[in-house]
């Protein structure tokens, strides 16, 4: 959905600091945090209708309360020795704040996010502030747009810098913010949120015992081109595609009763599958699968819920494009098994030692399916007093694979998966996708979401699925 018109802004951006004082203080920040690919902003987008918008003030204020716990957030990033190009980040917590932009949008109606297929589209960006910053360093790790809709509904963006925050810390900090709206001027401090960084300071010195091919380029076979580089030269497409939870139960049976496994690891390895049958690499190139994997629980001494920093590493599962897609949705449920069964607390320690000896190392890309579980991180219960959004996801499409939680009532344990695929192989993915049992299904039996641009929502099939969830999506606004 192209969004027309554009922001109104009636004031200049503000900067919303912490309500109390805050410690200052140089904080820490970890391998993790300070990772190269991590340097950009997790962006999320709120819509919500006009019975759960919540007036700019309040949500102002209330951002000023969560800053007390969420002190960093209101800090600016900085390099640890100006005089190095290379240095570590530190966090100087400064209190400076974050930056809260209002416009308004009357073109614009939560509405019409749920008619269409909600993917993003650029036009999207103008619903988030853009910063003219000099550099990386003067952008601050908070920015927020609250954009008032013609409805009366309102659409929330937030830019949360990736370094400072992993997908787990930054659903704690949204939930932390629209505690303190819904609880107005009442105290809501959370003494748990943990800042400290140090328990995963490298080992000295470093000891990598793993190969971690989630780091090493193993992409490609050396005659045939990347399939990154096939990608990068091709329009890219965004495909939407929700699973509900029978769907998934679907995929689920169809690896036992050989091989039990959990509904994120049957979906990744049949997206995956999915991805390297469209784009067609030759039979012989490796393909990989990173994915994110919390490993907060996996550490020794385990890390808290709370932990406000980056606690992920990148599962990796791998084969070649043939073996792939011989070895049938179990083959490729076992890699993803086997890709998780491996993190435990040495191969993380081992991971933060690599990043310590080669400082700027990247994520393999080529040939590679990028997949970010945001479902489970409680991101769609998220309420500023008033009720839940009526739609959340990312504010962009990237080639990076998104698995969002459903937000449509009647849709529990529904998940959509969101990727730009090349324009060509758009067609072939939803298609590969729709095979549940490896078997043609009839294209109805997956939620496929296929409007060009067009606004107009092209429904395959008539499952009944389909019609509830085309009515769910109105329901909600009525
Ligand atoms: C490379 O370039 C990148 C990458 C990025 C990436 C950024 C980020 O990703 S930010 C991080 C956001 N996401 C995460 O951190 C993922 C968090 N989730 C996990 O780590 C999961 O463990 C998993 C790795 C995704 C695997 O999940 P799963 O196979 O489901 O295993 P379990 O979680 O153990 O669940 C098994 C089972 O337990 C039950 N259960 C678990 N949780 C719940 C719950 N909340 N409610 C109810 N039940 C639950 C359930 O029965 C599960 O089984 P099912 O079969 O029912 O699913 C950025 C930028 C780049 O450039």
């Amino acid at each position: 959905m192209e969004i027309p018109g554009e922001c109104e802004y009636r004031s200049e951006p503000v900067l919303v600091t912490p309500s109390q004082p805050t410690p200052r203080c140089s904080l820490y920040l970890s391998n993790l945090d300070d990772q190269r690919f991590l340097r950009f902003s997790i962006k999320y987008l709120y819509v919500f209708p006009a019975v759960a918008a919540v007036a700019a003030d309040a949500l102002r204020a209330a951002l000023a309360r969560a800053l007390v716990d969420y002190y960093p957030l209101a800090g600016r990033l900085r390099p640890s020795d100006d005089d190095d190009a290379g240095a570590k980040l530190l966090v100087d917590c400064n209190a400076e704040g974050a930056l809260f932009a209002e416009a308004f949008l009357p073109s614009l109606t939560a509405g019409d996010f749920l008619q269409g297929s909600a993917k993003p589209h650029k036009s999207w960006r103008k619903l988030l502030y853009r910063v003219d910053a000099s550099s990386f360093f003067a952008v601050p790790p908070l920015v927020v747009q609250v954009t008032r809709l013609g409805c009366g509904g309102m659409v929330l963006c937030t830019a949360i810098s990736h370094c400072l925050c992993d997908g787990i810390a930054s659903a704690n900090f949204l939930h932390a913010w629209a505690r303190a709206a819904a609880a107005a001027h009442t105290s809501v401090a959370d003494a748990t949120v943990l800042h400290d960084r140090r328990a995963l300071r490298p080992r000295c010195p470093p000891r990598v015992a793993f190969t971690h091919p989630e780091y090493t380029s193993g992409g490609g076979t050396g005659t045939h081109p990347s399939l990154l580089s096939q990608l990068l030269s091709q329009p890219l497409a965004p495909v939407s595609l929700t699973f509900t939870a029978s769907h998934l139960l679907r995929l689920k049976t169809g690896c036992s009763p050989s091989l039990r496994c959990t509904s994120f690891e049957a979906l990744a390895a049949h997206v995956w599958r999915a991805w390297v049958l469209s784009l067609g690499p030759p039979p012989a190139m490796r393909v990989k699968l990173l994915f994110s994997v919390n490993v907060r629980r996996r550490l020794k001494p385990e890390l808290p819920w709370s932990y406000s920093g980056n606690a992920f590493v990148l599962g990796c599962a791998e084969a070649t494009a043939g073996e792939l897609v011989a070895s049938g949705s179990s083959g490729g449920v076992r890699l993803v098994q086997e890709a998780k069964e491996c993190i435990d607390d040495d191969y993380v320690r081992s991971m933060v030692d690599l990043l310590e000896e080669r400082r700027g190392a990247k994520p393999d890309l080529a040939a590679t399916l990028v997949i970010s579980a945001w479902t489970r991180l409680g991101l769609e219960d998220i309420d500023f007093g008033k009720g839940r959004a009526a739609h959340m996801g990312p504010l962009t499409s990237e080639i990076y694979c998104v698995f969002l939680p459903v937000v449509a009532d009647g849709y529990p344990d529904g998940v959509t998966v969101l990727v730009s695929v090349p324009q060509a192989a758009a067609e072939s993915f939803e298609h590969h996708c729709c095979l549940l049992d490896e078997e043609p299904a009839t294209p109805a039996m997956a939620l496929v979401d296929n409007d060009h641009d067009d606004g107009n929502k092209k429904l395959q099939g008539s499952h009944p699925d389909l019609v509830v969830h085309q009515h769910g999506r109105h329901d909600i606004l009525a």
